[in-house]
C-alpha cells in the first residue's frame, strides 16, 4: 500500500535544541499513536507535518504532495485536518460559526455546500443539537469535539491530533476515543498522546519518540511484548528494578530484569513503553 505520509530525514532545531533529528516515517490508513516523554518532539513533528512550521532539513509528502513549494503546500493543506494542542477558539463564536470559519479557511467557497458540510461534521461528533450555542458555554469535552469537527471539515485524508484527550473526564475520553476510531476508518490519523490506554484501545500502530527521533515503530502488541517476562510483583520495592511503584493493593509492581523466582505479572503496553525509553538511556521515572 502506498503510504499517505512519507517523511525522510526530517530535522528541526530551535537554537541549540534538536527538536527533530532525522525522522523517518511512513503512515498508512488507520490510527497511529505517537507516544513520548515531555520534550520528545511529538508536537514539533505534528506541526511540521501540518505545515505550521517548516523543517530545517529533510522532506515529506502527503498523498504525494510536497509542501516545499507553495502549490504543494496548498495541496497538503487541502488534504489535512489538524487539531492542535491548544485550539484557538474565539469563545464568542457558536460551534457552527467556528467550524464554518475553519471551512472558509479551507476554501469551501460554495456557501450552501459549506453549511451542509459544517452541519455534517457537527452531527458526526454528536454536537448537532448544540451547534447554535456559544463555545464559551460548552463543556471542555464539547469544545474538544468542536475542534475535532473543525479538523474533519472537508473530509481530509490525513488527520493530525495533538493530545486531544488531555483534560477530559473518563466518560468524555471514551466518547472521544470512539470518534477517533471512526475517523480512522479509511483515513490516516496520527494521534499524539500521553495516555497509553488511548494507544492500547485505538491504535493499529504505535511510534515512540524520544530526543527528536523515532525509537520504536510497531504494533501495540509488539510494544507490550517488549515487557513480556520483565514485570513482577513484590512486597517490598525492588532496588534492582528499572521502575517500580506501589499499587493500590499495597504490593509493588516492578519493571526491568526480574530476579530468579520473581512473581511475574502480565505486561501492559505502558510497561513496554517504559522499557523502550529505558533502553535508550533516558531512564524511567520510579
Ligand atoms: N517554539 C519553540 N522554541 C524553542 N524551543 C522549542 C519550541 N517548541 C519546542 N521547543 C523545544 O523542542 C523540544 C521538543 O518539544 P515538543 O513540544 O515538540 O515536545 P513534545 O514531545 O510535544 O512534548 P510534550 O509532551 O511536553 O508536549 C523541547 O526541548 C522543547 O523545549
Amino acid at each position: 500500500m502506498n503510504p499517505t505520509v512519507s517523511a525522510s530525514g526530517l530535522s528541526l532545531h530551535y537554537g541549540r535544541t534538536r527538536a527533530l533529528d532525522e525522522v523517518e516515517l511512513r503512515l498508512t490508513p488507520g490510527v497511529t499513536g505517537l507516544l513520548g516523554p515531555n520534550g520528545a518532539g511529538k508536537t514539533t513533528l505534528l506541526r511540521v507535518l501540518a505545515t505550521a512550521v517548516p523543517a530545517d532539513r529533510g522532506s515529506f509528502t502527503v498523498l504525494g504532495h510536497d509542501p516545499r513549494t507553495a502549490r504543494g503546500r496548498q495541496e497538503v493543506r487541502r488534504h489535512l485536518g489538524y487539531l492542535p494542542q491548544t485550539p484557538g477558539f474565539h469563545p464568542g463564536f457558536t460551534a457552527f460559526e467556528f467550524v464554518d470559519y475553519v471551512a472558509i479557511l479551507k476554501e469551501l467557497t460554495d456557501r450552501r455546500a459549506r453549511h451542509r458540510e459544517v452541519r455534517r461534521v457537527l452531527e458526526e461528533v454528536g454536537l448537532g443539537e448544540v451547534r447554535g450555542r456559544r463555545i464559551r458555554k460548552l463543556s471542555g469535552g464539547m469544545r474538544q469535539r468542536v475542534a475535532l469537527a473543525a479538523a474533519l471539515v472537508g473530509d481530509p485524508g490525513f488527520l493530525v491530533l495533538d493530545e486531544p484527550t488531555v483534560g477530559l473526564d473518563p466518560e468524555q475520553r471514551m466518547r472521544f476515543r470512539e470518534l477517533i476510531a471512526r475517523a480512522g476508518e479509511g483515513r490516516t490519523v496520527l494521534l499524539s498522546t500521553h495516555q497509553t490506554e488511548d494507544v492500547a484501545m485505538l491504535c493499529r500502530r504505535v511510534l515512540v519518540m524520544a530526543g527528536g527521533t523515532v525509537r520504536f515503530d510497531g504494533t501495540p502488541a509488539e510494544l507490550t511484548a517488549r515487557a513480556a517476562g520483565r514485570v513482577w510483583s513484590s512486597t517490598e520495592r525492588d532496588p534492582g528494578a528499572k521502575a517500580g511503584w506501589r499499587t493500590g493493593t499495597g504490593t509493588f509492581r516492578n519493571v526491568g530484569d526480574p530476579p530468579a523466582g520473581a512473581d511475574l505479572a502480565e505486561a501492559t503496553l505502558e510497561d513496554g513503553y517504559l522499557l523502550v525509553l529505558d533502553g535508550m538511556g533516558a531512564g524511567v521515572a520510579a
